[in-house]
């Protein structure tokens, strides 16, 4: 099987033998061109053979149709993941015309009815989602360390950083450190407070920034990196079975 996760940021794709072992996969930043990326990555779709093409995209109607258009051409089946809020596996109680379908998998891919988890997503986006005993409770959403420190670039004369590291949650005393240790601590210590919160709620963290993030958190955090994988699995062997 081949699995693809369109996100704002990188297209991901793994490729997996038929016990689930992954024997392929990289991760690309498509700025916001995923249908040509995959045009470059199609001799090696097809090298690659696979009997069936599993997509999570959140890039919208627009983009997902070029996707289409693209895979098309490989004469592969390959099927779009649609969110559903009353899932067998995880019920929720968000909108699910709105509940993006990479959050949506990533819980999916960790859900555990015996558990009360906490799962979040660090990509372009930061979003923590809570899920008690199997039932999504809802969430929030962020902006990512990097789309912040882009909107003080943009919204501001004074601050022209745009670039330097993430590594602290200390005062600064400099506008490189006030702006890195700002934006760090808006997302460490919103986990914080929410872990505070939701005390016997497992933390688990996923996506690009979750090392840089995890770092700076108070309590265990449990690092996956196989969540939205594991999720899509799971959506298409239950589709399978039912
Ligand atoms: N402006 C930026 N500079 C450097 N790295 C960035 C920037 N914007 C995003 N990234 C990196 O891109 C990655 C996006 O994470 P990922 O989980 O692939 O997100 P998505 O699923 O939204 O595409 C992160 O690891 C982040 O560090
Ligand atoms: C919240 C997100 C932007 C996260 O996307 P990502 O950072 O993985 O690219 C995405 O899941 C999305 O567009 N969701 C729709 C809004 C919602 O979940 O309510
Ligand atoms: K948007």
């Amino acid at each position: 099987m081949l699995w693809l996760d369109l996100g704002n940021t990188r297209l991901k794709y793994w490729l997996t033998d038929d016990i689930g072992q992954i024997v392929a996969h990289d991760a690309k930043q498509h700025l916001q061109a995923p249908a040509e990326l995959l045009m470059g990555l199609t001799d090696r779709f097809e090298r690659y053979a696979p009997d069936f093409i599993g997509i999570s995209s959140v890039l919208g109607d627009n983009l997902n149709a070029k996707v289409s258009e693209t895979l098309s051409r490989l004469n592969i089946p390959f099927e779009f993941v649609h969110v559903d809020a009353a899932h067998a596996l995880m019920k929720s109680a968000y909108n699910d015309q709105q509940l993006g379908c990479d959050r949506w998998l990533q819980m999916l891919g960790a859900v555990d009815k015996k558990k009360r988890q906490c799962v979040i997503g660090c990509g372009t986006a930061v979003t923590i989602d809570l899920i008690d005993h199997a039932e999504h409770l809802g969430g929030y959403i962020f902006p990512s360390i990097y789309l912040q420190r882009e909107s003080l670039f943009s919204g501001t004369k004074q601050i022209t950083i745009s670039n330097g590291t993430f590594d602290s949650v200390s005062q600064g005393l400099t506008t490189q450190d006030a702006v890195h240790r700002g934006i760090l601590l808006s997302i460490v210590g919103a986990i914080n407070e929410i872990s505070h919160r939701h005390p016997n709620f497992e933390l688990i963290m996923t996506g690009g920034d979750a090392a840089i993030i995890s770092q700076h958190v108070n309590r265990p955090v449990r690092l996956r990196d196989d969540l939205l994988l594991n999720g899509l699995a799971r959506y298409f062997d239950y589709r399978n079975k039912s």
